[in-house]
């Protein structure tokens, strides 16, 4: 499973946990302005904007996982097993493969709304990356520095765009009824609750923390979905960069799936492989692993985006202890 949000604290941060039993490989890859993105039914973008995020390069072909692009524009893949659904070729529309919708996305449009636009028209083709690479069933988060946010879902009603006013994705059910589960949690607070279950009889405060009671704390798609968006409407905003990004890292390890809590098959358990996250207005790239909680970073070189070769940085998953005596 995977979470994935958008957090606006002075700039907006982007990004997401990955949560799997297995690794593709991934590390930071950033395409350059002028890697030329060839497309199986759409024309190639010699020069797009560059992209910044955790991909597996294969075959020279950055697959991203998420990422964002210079204009402060990010998108991230979920797992959507169940309702997904891609089509065939439609000859009315603009047909993008999944693998290829980060890059299609990114490369060209700088804000939601252009991202919107583009979409209109879009047809999600149902053509494979290669025999060893399938494709996943995804649905997607699409977030500006604006804050704004996007849900885009391929299912058999079509390709849906839904506006997402709380930043947060995880993966089923559609996000409609994601959206309508929160119903259910609309009373959880950090404040202190007052009793309307039974007035006049004398209950106890016994615990700080008594407004998060009924929080969800599972690992499911539904629990992250309700955990994460408490966790992150009532963050705070820090006074800097250092307090931001500490906080965004907070916010994404509430909902981490620690190792043996989601066993997916006997004695393999998915876990949160990696975090990450963009500051969608200055670019730089942090992130944690596993192994690693130190957090990374990967800083937007102006300097090397006017090229045509992929720049790759291997994830750092040696944890480092600062050993004070
Ligand atoms: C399965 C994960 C999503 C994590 C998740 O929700 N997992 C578990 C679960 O809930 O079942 C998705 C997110 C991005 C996906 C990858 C990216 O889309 C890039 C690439 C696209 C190819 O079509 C398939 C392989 C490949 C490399 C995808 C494999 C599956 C990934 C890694």
């Amino acid at each position: 499973m995977c979470t994935s949000i958008i957090y606006t604290a002075g700039d907006s941060y982007f990004g997401r946990n990955l949560d799997l039993e297995i690794s593709f490989g991934e590390e930071v890859v950033v395409t350059p302005r002028d890697y030329e993105f060839k497309f199986r039914k759409m024309k190639s973008l010699s020069h797009h904007y560059a992209i910044t995020g955790m991909a597996t390069v294969q075959d020279g072909y950055p697959l991203y996982f998420d990422g964002a692009n210079e204009e402060g524009l990010g998108m991230a893949g979920l797992n959507f097993d169940g309702p997904c659904h891609y089509f065939p070729e439609d000859s009315e529309k603009d047909n993008v493969t999944p693998f290829e919708f980060i890059p299609y996305v990114l490369g060209q449009c700088k804000n939601v709304s252009e991202a919107k636009e583009m979409i209109k028209n879009l047809n999600l083709v149902n053509i494979n990356f290669s025999e060893k690479f399938p494709l996943s069933p995804l649905h997607w988060l699409i977030a500006d520095k604006s804050g704004d946010s996007i849900v885009v879902e391929s299912t058999k009603k079509g390709l849906n765009v839904y506006d997402n006013p709380v930043g947060v994705l995880t993966n089923n059910p559609e996000f409609p009824q994601q959206l309508n589960n929160l119903s259910n949690y609309q009373s959880v607070s950090p404040a202190q609750p007052t009793n309307t279950i039974a007035p006049g009889a004398k209950l106890e405060l016994y615990s700080r923390g008594l407004g998060t009671h009924m929080l969800p704390g599972g690992m499911d798609s539904e629990s992250r979905f309700v955990k994460e968006t408490f966790t992150k409407m009532h963050a705070p905003k820090g006074k800097d960069e250092l307090e931001n990004i500490t906080n965004y890292f907070h916010l994404l390890h509430a909902v981490e799936q620690q190792k043996g809590l989601d066993e997916v098959a006997p004695n393999t358990f998915e876990y949160t492989i990696y975090s990450d996250g963009v500051d969608l207005t200055t670019g730089t790239f942090y992130y944690t692993t596993y192994e690693n909680n130190q957090i990374n970073a990967v800083k937007l070189d102006q300097s090397k985006l006017d090229s045509s070769e992929l720049l790759t940085y291997p994830l750092q998953t040696k944890q480092t202890i600062h050993y004070q005596a």
